[in-house]
């Protein structure tokens, strides 16, 4: 007898109630399968996660399928993942998720060290606005292996080697004293300086010189200003919470146009920077104007390149951008976090420029070989980058290559993983009055910022650390030691300096600094 048969003889009431319970039941087992599948520690994503056996790693639940998106679109997130390891008691390791990504975050330094110095973390995930940049053929995010390998020997022996930073000092000094031309100048033309836009263009162009030998001029717009927009735009597309990196489905849509942004872009950029290769290419083929002991830029050494190193047009284009872009905005971004300290801590400022005087005089300008005589200075600057570093994510996440543990805690293979390093910074387990501006500490104690030491590592660690930490640093103390030979920095009566914070992909002032230089050399 078939089922339809013998619901025949059963009474329509008792027939009608138990198909309501059974109902009852069904919506009782589903809402509770979602309520545990949503209510999973470190939420949906996680919860989705086909690997079950394991301990799970301690975080927020988030909200049904967004997980902890909110975090992603407020402008301090550092602080609120700060805020949230410390509540579920998960500095070492904290779960969450963001649609369907699943994401680790450590902010504490053993497990960052641990993290970050693994093979199973050297790889980024690519999200949709890298690739669509093409920056998935440049270093920053070009898979673990073979062809990121190369670069990064190829980079490290022509652009980032000792002997190469030193070399480049004489240019970097040059650009440096423009800035110092340049705030004289807006100085006496507005009474006051807003100097991010000086500093910008100033790394800019150091950055220029390295990769391109082009430099531009302060103020005359043309090729320079186009880079410029070209820069910021970059890091603007990049700096956005793109849905689709977590909501695929959406994807297609495009609702924040940001595919669109990006195709143009690099349209834009691929036209910009193929120029540049095809007058090296023309000058090199002239023969007679290239001479071949000269100490080449970095398109140069791209087009030397043996038959099995060299790269296609595009390739070169996307890390000949890719070192613009990276190279830039970082230099500018700390150096206006510091020149807005010594704003407000003009004792410590004197200090320095005692310092400076001391060991430099007033009858010549300070120059790269100064600094090791400067521990004030650089002392200065690793506070700087303790308080408020430009990446205090470390800016491009890690990405898990395959299932591993970090401690105790098993991580699934794809799961992306940050470090909070402004946690770990601002922790006062880790640093004694953390909030306190105090270049001080560095004079009582030698922290490495290089990267072995996790308390302080604001150029990342492990294999992929920052490759350009060292010329980055270079020109940053160098700079700051024109800057401060060369000017007092008070503060505007029109502007006070405020200190919020604002991450898009690197952590920049709010509020840009303005504020009054006065001569100090005649
Ligand atoms: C104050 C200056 C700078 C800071 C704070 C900084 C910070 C960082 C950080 C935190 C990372 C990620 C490291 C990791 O995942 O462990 C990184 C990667 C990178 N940086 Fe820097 N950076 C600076 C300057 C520069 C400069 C001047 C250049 C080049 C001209 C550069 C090129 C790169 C590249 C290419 C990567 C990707 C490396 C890879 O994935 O293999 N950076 N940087």
């Amino acid at each position: 007898m078939s089922v339809e048969n013998h619901l025949l003889f059963i009474p329509r009431s008792v027939l009608h109630s138990s198909v309501l319970g059974f109902e009852a039941f069904a919506c009782f087992l589903l809402l509770t399968a979602v309520c545990a599948f949503c209510l999973a520690p470190g939420g949906f994503a996680w919860a989705l996660c086909k690997v079950r056996a394991f301990r799970a790693i301690p975080g927020p639940t988030g909200y049904p399928f967004i997980g902890s998106l909110t975090v992603f679109t407020g402008l301090t997130r550092h602080r609120v993942l700060a805020k949230m390891a410390k509540s579920f008691k998960a500095e070492s390791l904290m779960s969450f998720s963001v649609g369907l990504t699943r994401f680790v975050i450590a902010s504490h330094p053993e497990s960052a060290k641990e993290m970050l110095n693994s093979t199973a973390f050297a790889n980024r995930p690519v999200n949709e606005t890298a690739y669509e940049l093409l920056f998935h053929r440049a270093m920053g995010f070009a898979p673990y292996g073979e062809y990121w390998r190369n670069l990064r020997r190829i980079a490290a022996t022509h652009l980032f080697s000792p002997k190469r930073v030193v070399g480049s000092e004489v240019f970097r000094r040059e650009i440096g004293m423009k800035m110092v031309e340049e705030l004289k100048r807006l100085m006496t033309e507005n009474g006051e300086v807003q100097v991010k836009k000086v500093l910008h263009f100033g790394s800019l162009n150091n950055v220029m010189m390295t990769v391109f030998g082009r430099c531009y001029e302060f103020d005359k717009g043309g090729d320079g200003l186009e880079l410029e927009s070209l820069v910021t735009e970059g890091y603007e597309l990049l700096g956005v919470f793109n849905w689709s990196n977590h909501f695929p489905f959406l994807g297609w849509l495009d609702l924040q146009g940001v595919r669109k942004r990006c195709r143009n872009l690099v349209l834009t950029v691929s036209v910009f920077v193929g120029k540049i290769i095809e007058e090296h290419r023309l000058e090199r083929a002239k023969g007679d104007n290239f001479e071949k002991e000269k100490v080449g830029d970095f398109v140069d050494v791209l087009l030397d390149l043996e038959e099995d190193d060299k790269l296609s047009d595009s390739d070169m284009i996307a890390v000949l951008w890719e070192m613009i872009f990276r190279g830039t905005d970082t230099v500018a971004i700390l150096l206006e976090w510091i020149l807005a300290r010594m704003v407000l801590h003009p004792e410590i400022q004197s200090k320095a420029q005692s310092e400076i005087d001391a060991m430099v005089g007033s009858t010549r300008t300070v120059q790269g070989s100064d600094i090791p005589n400067l521990p004030y200075l650089q002392a200065i600057v690793k506070e700087c980058l303790r308080v408020h570093p430009p990446g205090p994510l470390l800016s491009w996440a890690r990405i898990a290559i395959h299932d591993v543990y970090v401690g105790d805690n098993f991580v699934p293979a794809g799961t992306s993983a940050m470090v909070n390093m402004w946690a770990i910074t601002h922790d006062d387990k880790v640093w004694t009055e953390p909030e306190k501006f105090s270049p001080e500490r560095f004079m009582a104690e030698d922290v490495s910022i290089m990267g072995t030491d996790l308390r302080l590592a604001p150029f990342g660690s492990g294999r992929r650390v920052c490759p350009g930490k060292a010329l980055g640093l270079a020109t940053v103390q160098l700079w700051l030691a024109q800057l401060l030979q060369n000017f007092t920095w008070v503060a505007s009566e029109n502007c006070d300096v405020d200190l919020s914070e604002c991450l898009k992909l690197s952590m920049e002032m709010k509020s840009p600094l303005v504020c009054k230089v006065v001569p100090r050399l005649v």
